[in-house]
């Protein structure tokens, strides 16, 4: 396959590392400083893009591929609330799309076994949910994509939750906040050099259940990547990484 990369910072580098290590060829790269050779013709080079850049400019970037007919694998988070306005871009021009918050194989079988632990906690009121998402100092967007997915998961199988609520605590200076009961609690920690780690922690008076994944590097999320670039090749339409690991169990 050839591959365009948007995007060439930390994970950028690391999947044209595994991209090359499957046998796949880079043949354009675009980072913040040649942002200007993302052109139709320059992309129209490439099976497809894979978008790992910044919330600041995956929105753009995603419509010049869209406008160059070009499937694309996005990676980027901290764009969501714009979902519904992609997806129906990428279905009216008849695009190819794949997006994840979080590529590694590990996290989508944690987001599915999630689901099935907020369905079981129906079950027994008295436990309290909160979600806790550790990254490094250098990531833009709080709370984390991963977290998000976490949420909306619990969100869609636990009755007495009806939206989320983030707190960012940097140094634990911030404000403690009070959640209401139908609110869940996003916290987000920042600190330095970690991958990401995400946390379901369903607290009772007795006792505490704490569901955990922790990345130690980002070569899953990479290799999850390359792969949904595989699997997205002469298909058209929206689709996520759900679709693609498809664990109906
Ligand atoms: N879905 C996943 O599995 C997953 C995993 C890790 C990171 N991420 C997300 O991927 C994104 C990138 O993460 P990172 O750790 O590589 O960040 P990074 O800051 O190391 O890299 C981002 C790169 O984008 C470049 N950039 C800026 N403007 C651009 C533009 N207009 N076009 C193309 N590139 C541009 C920057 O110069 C930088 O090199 C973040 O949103 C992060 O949350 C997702
Ligand atoms: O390093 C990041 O930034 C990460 N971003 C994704 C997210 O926001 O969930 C995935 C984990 C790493």
């Amino acid at each position: 396959m050839k591959i365009a990369l948007s995007g060439y910072g930390k994970m950028g580098k690391i999947i044209e590392k595994m991209a090359l290590d499957r046998k796949h060829e880079i043949v354009l790269i675009i980072d913040q400083d040649n942002q200007h050779e993302m052109t139709p013709e320059n992309l129209r080079q490439a099976d497809v893009v894979i978008e790992f850049s910044t919330p600041h400019s995956v929105l753009a970037n995603i419509q010049k591929c869209f406008e160059a007919g070009v499937p694309v694998v996005v990676g980027t988070t901290g764009w969501y609330e714009q979902m519904e306005q992609i997806k129906q871009q990428c279905l009216d021009n008849g695009n190819a799309f794949l997006w994840a918050s979080n590529f590694s194989v590990g996290v989508n079988i944690f987001f599915h076994v999630n689901k099935m632990l907020a369905k079981i906690m129906n079950r027994y009121p008295y436990y309290e949910v909160q979600v806790e998402e550790i990254h490094h100092t250098q990531k833009l967007d709080a709370p984390s994509g991963t977290a998000i997915t976490i949420a909306e998961g619990i969100l869609d199988n636990l009755e007495n939750k009806k939206g989320w609520k983030n707190v960012l605590t940097n140094d634990g200076a911030e404000e403690p906040y009070t959640v209401k009961p139908d609110e869940l609690l996003i916290e987000s920690l920042r600190i330095e050099n970690v991958p990401g780690t995400h946390t379901v922690v369903y607290d009772s008076e007795v006792d505490s259940i704490e569901f955990k994944h922790t990345a130690h590097n980002r070569n899953g999320f990479a290799l999850g990547a390359v792969l949904a670039a595989e699997w997205l090749q002469g298909k058209q339409g929206f689709y996520s990484a759900q679709d693609m690991f498809n664990f109906n169990v």
